[in-house]
């Protein structure tokens, strides 16, 4: 039964259209008191965004804007005295020290040196405001337990290990120049500087700073110093749909991010860290995105070979050809929301082929049209693919259901970035059926 809408009713329909996400305002607590007032002492003016908690999503602590935000508009500047880089610890305490050692420390060395130092300090510290907001503890590889390690996909896992040996690697390797800090502290620098400062340190660089080239200086090893710590700007959380402009402005002097996509005001206002997959985000970042457009699967080389003909008397020269071409780069074995990409299709058309069909070989790798019957087999080979990685990806996940240990939260981690994996492995092989049925119509 309709009823009549007055001009009361209308506005409340207007007001109800829009559900605003459900956020806690924490703004009000003491450390983001502290912090905002830091950076106003520092220059920074106009802060129109919050600190919020947004317990409907995963993405936990993030900025709320208090204004509607366009396109152009700048969600935050931040001058460049409240940036934290390797030149404003060369400017430092650590400076004489940084200029006396050799071998030379790398940029990141001396970030990580300069915020396990400052933080040592505590309250006397300067940038005490800014550590104080820090996370105690990151969901990157770095801080996984072995057996949680275990658990994520193949590609991910060796990349893992990477990172794991880079930390500990940064530990080692400035072992020697901490022992030079010695006159600086009160305590036993092995006490200060442990592996889990260093992880710690390593950590926050790595998940928290902004991307701004420097001039590289005479006291730092030649790695690029391309890092910048940026105070309450590293409060914004990453969306893949949102686009962003980022840089430093010469004029303003201020690292500024501008956004050319609409924000509501009371919203979580988010940027874009890049088109990553999720298993870049979660290798360099620590979390994942629920229906990422940029994620996909990765078809590791030994799973495609087991898939593969092995009476096929062509099959190494159909690889190394394909090999050659580029074509058997991970990269380019993947299965998105879209599908198969387009070179594993063509990859596993030319694997698909019958013997002495070698001139076709190249005809399916620039696109021409192939025959039905080798269509129809790349694209059954295409799901059987599809259908083991769904196989072993319900597998982890059993796994990781029966695993209810004290690791919930590593292990939730796992299971949402494999559920993901999923969703997009269901999408691929939909798309392959019907694939397959055009096919054969
Ligand atoms: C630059 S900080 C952003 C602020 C961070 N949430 C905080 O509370 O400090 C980057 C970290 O935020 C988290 N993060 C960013 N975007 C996210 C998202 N879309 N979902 C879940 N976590 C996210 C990840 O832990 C990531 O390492």
């Amino acid at each position: 039964m309709g009823r009549k809408r007055g001009r009361t009713c209308r506005k409340r329909g207007r007001k109800r259209a829009f559900t605003p996400e459900v956020m806690v305002n924490i703004s009000h607590e003491m450390q983001y008191v502290q912090l905002r007032k830091w950076l106003k002492e520092n220059g920074c003016i106009d802060l129109h965004l919050v600190p919020a908690h947004f317990p409907g999503t995963y993405t936990g602590r993030g900025l709320m804007t208090t204004k509607a935000l366009q396109p152009g508009d700048t969600i935050i500047a931040l001058p460049e005295k409240c940036l934290l880089t390797t030149q404003t610890v060369h400017r430092s305490y650590l400076g004489k020290y940084i200029e006396r050692w050799k071998p030379r420390l790398s940029p990141l060395q001396v970030l990580c040196t300069f915020l396990v130092a400052e933080r040592h300090f505590g309250r006397t510290s300067p940038w005490k405001p800014y550590i104080d907001v820090l996370p105690k503890a990151y969901t990157c590889p770095g801080y996984l337990a072995e057996e949680v390690l275990r658990l994520l996909p193949e590609a991910l896992l060796g990349k893992a290990e990477v990172q794991r040996r880079d930390i500990r690697e940064l530990t080692l390797s400035s072992e020697g120049f901490f022992h030079s800090l010695q006159p600086l502290f009160a305590e036993s620098v092995e006490g200060i500087f442990t592996s889990d400062a260093l992880r710690w340190a390593w950590c926050s660089v790595n998940t928290r700073t902004v991307y701004m080239e420097r001039l590289q200086s005479e006291y730092f090893s030649r790695e690029p110093d391309v890092y910048a710590l940026a105070p309450y700007l590293d409060l914004l959380n990453h969306s893949p749909t949102v686009q962003v402009t980022a840089g430093f402005n010469q004029e303003s002097k201020c690292y500024e991010i501008r956004t050319l996509t609409k924000c509501r005001r009371y919203q979580q206002a988010f940027i874009c860290y890049g088109p990553h997959d999720n298993q870049r985000l979660l290798l360099e970042y620590g979390f994942f995105a629920a229906n990422n457009p940029h994620s996909v699967i990765y078809v590791e080389k030994d799973v495609l070979r087991t898939h593969l003909l092995q009476k096929d008397k062509e099959l190494n020269g159909k690889l190394s050809f394909l090999q050659d071409r580029g074509f058997l780069e991970y990269v380019n074995l993947t299965f998105g929301f879209e599908g198969p990409s387009w070179r594993l299709l063509a990859a596993l058309k030319v694997l698909c082929l019958g013997p002495d069909n070698y001139s076709q070989w190249k005809k399916v790798l620039i696109g021409l049209p192939d025959s039905v019957g080798n269509e129809r087999n790349s694209l059954d080979l295409a799901s059987s693919l599809c259908s083991h990685l769904m196989n072993e990806n319900q597998k982890v996940l059993q796994k990781v259901r029966l695993n209810r240990t004290e690791l919930l939260e590593q292990l939730d981690l796992v299971a949402k970035l494999r559920e993901e994996e999923r969703k997009i492995l269901q999408a691929s092989l939909v798309i392959l059926q019907r694939l397959r049925n055009t096919t054969t119509s």
